[in-house]
């Protein structure tokens, strides 16, 4: 499968006071187009830096990112920000979601801002019924269940087929039966449609329903694993310490 979403050699140092901390250091992975890839290590490691990297929402100080053939460095706030809307779906851990919105409006509300909001709505019945929210459309944030605004967020992340979905710490609101869902629907979607997943977890059983898991410890590759190798258990726990 070619590589969607490449990071080369990627550095990012934040100056906090008078200590300067280095959040990644040369970092360099490659994203398969249609797979599904982990990211773990310790607190503090760099996931969240990386992800954010990686979804163009912040800029490294060396190093590149190319999405979707794309190289990125040198590209304007609004180039970034278009490709950043097409190519990437983000999920988060608080989910997002905004409150005086309905369901529906949540999952449309980017299509809105990029004039797609015809070809979007043709698609939301579809998506809908398959992440369960139909009769849900119309309900507030405020009247779902943790694992009802989670898949809010994920229909809001894949409405405009993005090439990559990123994903941070997308379980780690919810209970272990919810959880288990999102993942189900993360190897559901790489199976059936080719989605490519990148998801920032803490928690071994998430990282293991990824096909790959990519360690990190201050801010440097520090390993990989194929989760159907035999040791995927023990380099979780060489590198991460869970
Ligand atoms: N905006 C910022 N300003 C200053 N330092 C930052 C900033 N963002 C991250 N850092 C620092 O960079 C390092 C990496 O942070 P990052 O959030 O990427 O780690 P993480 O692996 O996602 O951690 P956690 O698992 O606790 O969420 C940490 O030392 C953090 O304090």
């Amino acid at each position: 499968m070619p590589v969607v979403l490449q990071a080369h050699n990627l550095s990012k140092t934040f100056v906090l006071g008078t200590e300067k901390v280095h959040a990644l250091r040369q970092v360099s992975l490659d994203i398969q187009q249609g797979s599904f890839v982990a990211v773990m290590g310790p607190s503090g490691s760099g996931k969240s830096t990386l992800l954010n990297l990686l979804g163009l929402l912040d800029l490294p100080d060396q190093g590149e990112v190319t999405l979707a053939a794309t190289p990125t460095r040198g590209l304007k706030d609004d180039a970034l920000t278009l490709l950043r809307r097409e190519k990437i779906g983000f999920i988060f851990q608080t989910f997002e979601l905004i409150p005086t919105l309905s369901a529906e409006e949540n999952i449309l509300l980017t299509s809105e801002l990029a004039g797609q909001l015809k070809q979007a709505k043709s698609r939301l019945p579809a998506l809908a019924d398959r992440l369960g929210l139909t009769g849900r459309l119309k309900n507030r944030p405020s009247e779902l269940s943790g694992g009802q605004r989670q898949r809010v967020a994920i229909a809001r992340a894949l409405i405009n087929h993005p090439s990559v979905i990123l994903a941070d710490e997308p379980t780690g609101n919810l209970d272990s039966k919810n959880g288990r869902e999102v993942l189900e629907i993360f190897q559901q979607g790489v199976r059936e449609e080719g989605w490519t997943v990148v998801m920032v977890t803490h928690d071994p059983a998430a990282a293991l329903c990824a096909e790959k898991i990519i360690f990190l410890r201050d801010g440097e590759v520090v390993g990989e694993t194929e989760t159907h190798s035999l040791d995927a258990r023990s380099k979780i726990e060489e590198f991460v310490g869970v």
